[in-house]
């Protein structure tokens, strides 16, 4: 049984399909302070959180079983994303989930501050009659520059058409083609900041979006430009940003997010008369609600079951087309890492992996890495997994050495996973999917084989001389080691040779000692798949 904990409000409709899981255990527990929660996190082995859980190192140190951190919203900054990967522990999000509504927020706030709506209704209740203080402008024909055109800017630019509005657009991934497509101009942040009339964010906070927005671009911006920022706290500097109304460059601002959560009481913004706020609301619908907590369910299910999964944020992403071709590959390629890594009898310097055939095509990078699991998983055992191997691999100054060709031997896709070990020694192993038959081992160190990669296999290195197959099976038989399947290669009739010996059950120390005593036999090895 999985146990998930929930430790932020996340909305009941959207985990209802973990709540109904039979596999898994769900508790609620909001509201915990950070001693708190690492002493109970343990027991967990899935901790989702909003925005308010703050998941540090700490958490994440005392998680030990804990596979998976979701977050139901888009931004993971309250994550140790770092110490997340080093442990191994998938941080997930919903990314898509809250676009819509984040959106609307943003426009909402936009027309709020273009008409003064917070202000006037302040004063309206408060039974003043204000008819003059609140002379708004409209939007149509003005111009709007979006800073960030990813999933929440894209759609703000493709409403703020609807109303008239011109948009310059600023994204480092926007290209000329796209921002033709989406009829916005292609501007550079100084071109916004110099013409534009509002100006919105939707960038994540990064050193390089931190403050984009300071005292240099407010020297020359736009008289009277209104400023939005519904995307993260940081991105627009606040003491410059209060210093340009104040000074009238700019007319006013609506923020969502605040450089620091919630605000001190004496945040400037809280009592500006030209600055409007609201506290983190951006996501706040019950339809984005429902939608990120269902995403992100999901996903968890997904990876407590061992099932392929998407939007891990320390994983990089990976496109549905490529990921289905991959995927049949995953099993197969975690089997003939591990085989090689028992295999090999010195310490691993060097992973070398060949794809040959139509996945050359294609990043492999997913498939790497799950071989990459299998090698260090045999030393490592659960400790490792595909979102810290490489990373793993590296702190271990094991290379990683990826290889493609298009020929493969008449194979479909034939994965080839060399070992070598810092002696110079190299153990390989090639596989492949055979049509109609699953899995295979078609190749181990020199030998063509035939053999699929399951249970326990005895791996034995002999010369090849009469007899030897018989003695082999003699002893097996009177440790009542039962074979189900036998394989022998050779390259010469007499030369150095392998017996590969499938059996029913794990093999005694003792048995594999005997078996080394036997005359011609060289080494004889368990490896279980
Ligand atoms: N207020 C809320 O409740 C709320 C809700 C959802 C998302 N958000 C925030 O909104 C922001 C945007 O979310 P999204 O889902 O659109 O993300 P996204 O990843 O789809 O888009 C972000 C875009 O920013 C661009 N970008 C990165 N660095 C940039 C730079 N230096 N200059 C210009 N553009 C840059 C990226 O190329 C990308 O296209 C994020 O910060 C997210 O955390 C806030
Ligand atoms: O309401 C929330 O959980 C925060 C939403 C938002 O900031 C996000 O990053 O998805």
């Amino acid at each position: 049984m999985f146990k998930v904990l929930v430790s932020d409000p996340i909305s009941d409709l959207g985990i209802q399909q973990l709540m109904d899981a039979p596999d898994v255990l769900v508790e609620k527990k909001t509201g915990l302070a950070e001693d708190e929660l690492a002493a109970i996190i343990g027991e967990y082995d899935a901790l989702l959180v909003r925005s308010q859980t703050r998941v540090t190192e700490k958490i994440l140190a005392a998680g030990t079983n804990l596979k998976v951190v979701g977050r139901a919203g888009v931004g993971v900054d309250n994550i140790d994303l770092e110490a997340a990967t080093q442990r191994g522990i998938i941080v997930i999000n919903a990314p898509d989930g809250n676009t819509i509504t984040t959106c609307e927020h943003t426009f909402a706030m936009m027309m709020a501050l273009a008409r003064h709506i917070p202000q006037a209704y302040a004063k309206t209740v408060g039974g003043v009659w204000d008819r003059k203080s609140f002379l708004g402008v409209e939007l149509r024909n003005k111009t709007l520059g979006v800073m960030g055109m990813g999933r929440i800017g894209s759609e703000v630019a493709k409403r703020a058409k609807a109303f008239g509005m011109n948009i310059l657009a600023f994204d480092p991934f926007l290209t000329q083609d796209r921002a033709e497509k989406m009829e916005v101009k292609l501007a550079s942040v100084d071109d916004i900041v110099r013409n534009a009339d509002f100006m919105t964010v939707h960038t994540p906070l990064t050193p390089e979006t931190r403050h984009m927005i300071s005292r240099p671009q407010f020297e020359v911006m736009k008289k009277g430009m209104r400023i939005i920022n519904c995307a993260r706290g940081g991105i627009i500097d606040e003491v410059a940003l209060v210093e340009a109304i104040d000074e009238g460059i700019v007319a006013g601002a609506a923020f969502d997010v605040f450089e620091s959560e919630p605000p001190q009481l004496d945040h400037p913004f809280l009592s500006h008369p030209k600055i409007i706020v609201t506290p983190h609301l951006g996501a706040s619908t019950v339809e984005a609600q429902e939608n990120v907590a269902i995403d992100v369910s999901e996903e968890v299910l997904h990876i407590l079951r061992n099932e392929p999964f998407k939007n891990a944020v320390n994983m990089p992403p990976v496109a549905a087309s490529v990921m289905s071709r991959l995927q049949p590959y995953f099993s197969i390629g975690e089997k003939l890492g591990s085989f090689a890594a028992q295999s090999a009898n010195q310490a691993v310097s060097e992973i070398h992996i060949d794809v040959a055939g139509d996945l050359s095509d294609i990043d492999i990078l997913p498939l790497t890495r799950y071989i990459v699991k299998g090698v260090l998983g045999h030393h490592l055992g659960s400790e490792v997994n595909i979102v810290n191997c490489m990373h793993l691999a590296k702190s271990r100054d094991i290379n990683v050495v990826v290889t493609k060709a298009s020929k493969s031997k008449g194979f479909t896709n034939l994965l080839t996973v060399t070992l070598k070990t810092q002696n110079h020694e190299e153990t390989l192993v090639a596989g492949t999917l055979l049509n109609g038959y699953g899995e295979r081992i078609v190749q181990i160190d020199k030998f063509p084989v035939d053999m699929a990669p399951e249970g326990h296999v005895i791996l034995i290195s002999h010369n090849d001389k009469p007899g030897i197959i018989g003695r082999v099976g003699t002893l097996l038989g009177e440790n009542d080691v039962n074979i189900a399947s036998m394989q022998v290669g050779r390259k010469i009739i007499g030369g150095a040779a392998i017996m590969i010996l499938t059996v029913d059950k794990a093999v005694q120390k003792e048995v594999l000692s005997q078996l080394t005593t036997l005359p011609e036999l060289n080494r004889a090895i368990e490896i279980t798949l």
